[in-house]
C-alpha cells in the first residue's frame, strides 16, 4: 500500500543512543578467536557467514587480518530466505572487491537452498590454491567462521543432512551464543572427503559505528537486553519509515505509518491485549499498556519476515 506523506513526516537521523553497545566484546570470544588462528595449519578453505539481511553492517571485518586472510575464501550469505531475491546481484556487486566467492544459502527450509554450490566451489579454491603442508592430505578441512547466531550451526547440519544423510552434528538456537565449543571437526561429506570446524560466532571489538551495532542487535546476533528492546524497536521503526517499508501499518492493523515508538506500541499492546498494572504514588493500581513486550513483538514481527522481506543494508547499498 502506499501513503501520501509530506517530506518531513519522519526522522532523518536516529539519535539517543548508548554508544557503551558499539564497545561490547564479551571474553569467551577473545578466547575462541585465539583458538580459531591456532588450528589455521590445518584449514584449507575458510567458509565465512554472514546474515544476508545485514550484508555490509553483519561483517566482522577482524576476520581477514585474523583469521581468512591467507586461505580460500568463501562467504555465505545465509537467510537468503529473510530477503527479496531481486536484491542479490546488488548485494554481490558491493561485495565484489572483499569478497569475490559469494553463496546465498538458506539452511533452514527442508531443500537447503544454495547449500549445494559450497563443496564444488571450495574444491575448486582448494585446487587452485598452495595447501603448504597440507599438500598431500586427501581429505579437505573447512573452517567455518561467523558473528553469532547467523546460521553456523543450521548450514552445517544441513550440509550433513544432504551430503552425508546424517542429523545434527552441532545445536541450533534463536539466541546468540548457542556455539560455545571451540574447533569441533565434522564430517560434512565422505566423497570428496570434507570436514568442517565448527566455531562460536565472533564480534568484532570495534564495531564501527551506532547503526551498525543496531543492525547486529535486529539481526539477534548481540542478546537484545544488551542495547533494549525498546531502542532496538525504535531504531527498527525509524528504518522502516526512513525506507518507506510500510508493511507494518497493514500487520499492525494501524491507520497510518507513524514516527512515534510510543504510540505504536501503546496501539500494539493494546490489539495484543498486553497490559501491566503498576502503583501509583498514591498506591491504586493503575493499567498500563506493557511497552517491553509490545516492543518484543514488533522486533519478532521483523525477525520472522512479517514486516516483508527486508535487507537492513539497503540504505548503504543504494548510495554506493
Ligand atoms: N530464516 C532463517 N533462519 C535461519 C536460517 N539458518 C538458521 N536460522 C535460524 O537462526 C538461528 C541461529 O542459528 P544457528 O545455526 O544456531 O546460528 P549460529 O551461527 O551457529 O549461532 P551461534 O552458535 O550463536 O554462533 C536459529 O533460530 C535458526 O533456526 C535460514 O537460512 N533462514
Amino acid at each position: 500500500m502506499s501513503y501520501k506523506l509530506a517530506e518531513n513526516s519522519f526522522r532523518s537521523v536516529f539519535k539517543t543512543i548508548d554508544t557503551d553497545l558499539v564497545r561490547w566484546f564479551p571474553g569467551h570470544m577473545g578466547k575462541g578467536l585465539k583458538q580459531m588462528q591456532q588450528k589455521l595449519r590445518s584449514v584449507d578453505c575458510i567458509v565465512e557467514v554472514h546474515d544476508a539481511r545485514i550484508p555490509l553492517s553483519g561483517k566482522n571485518s577482524d576476520f581477514k587480518y585474523t583469521v581468512s586472510g591467507l586461505k580460500p575464501h568463501i562467504l555465505v550469505l545465509n537467510k537468503a530466505d529473510l530477503i527479496e531475491p531481486s536484491r542479490k546481484p546488488a548485494i554481490v556487486k558491493s561485495l565484489k572487491t572483499d569478497y569475490p566467492h559469494v553463496v546465498f544459502t538458506e539452511s533452514k527450509n527442508q531443500q537447503c537452498t544454495g547449500v549445494k554450490k559450497i563443496f564444488p566451489l571450495a574444491q575448486e579454491l582448494i585446487g587452485e590454491s598452495n595447501r603448504y603442508n597440507r599438500a598431500n592430505a586427501e581429505d579437505c578441512n573447512l573452517m567455518i567462521i561467523g558473528v553469532p547466531n547467523v546460521g553456523k550451526s543450521s548450514l552445517i547440519n544441513a550440509m550433513r543432512i544432504r551430503f552425508l544423510r546424517k542429523g545434527k552434528a552441532t545445536s541450533v538456537g534463536a539466541v546468540p551464543g548457542i556455539t560455545r565449543s571451540v574447533l569441533t571437526r565434522i564430517k560434512l561429506c565422505e566423497k570428496p572427503l570434507f570436514y568442517m570446524f565448527d566455531t562460536p560466532g565472533i564480534l568484532s571489538p570495534n564495531i564501527p559505528n551506532v547503526e551498525t551495532g543496531l543492525k547486529l542487535a535486529l539481526c539477534a546476533t548481540i542478546e537484545d537486553h544488551r542495547v533494549g528492546e525498546g531502542i532496538l524497536a525504535d531504531y527498527l521503526l525509524y528504518w522502516l519509515n526512513k525506507q518507506q517499508r510500510f508493511q507494518y501499518v497493514e500487520a499492525f492493523r494501524l491507520d497510518r505509518p507513524n514516527d512515534n515508538i510510543l504510540e505504536i506500541l501503546s496501539h500494539i499492546a493494546k490489539v495484543n491485549n498486553k497490559q501491566i498494572k503498576i502503583r501509583d504514588t498514591l498506591n491504586n493500581y493503575l493499567i498500563k499498556p506493557d511497552l517491553n513486550l509490545a516492543a518484543h513483538i514488533f522486533i519478532k514481527s521483523f525477525r520472522n519476515g512479517d514486516l516483508g522481506k527486508i535487507m537492513l543494508d539497503d540504505d548503504l547499498i543504494k548510495l554506493k
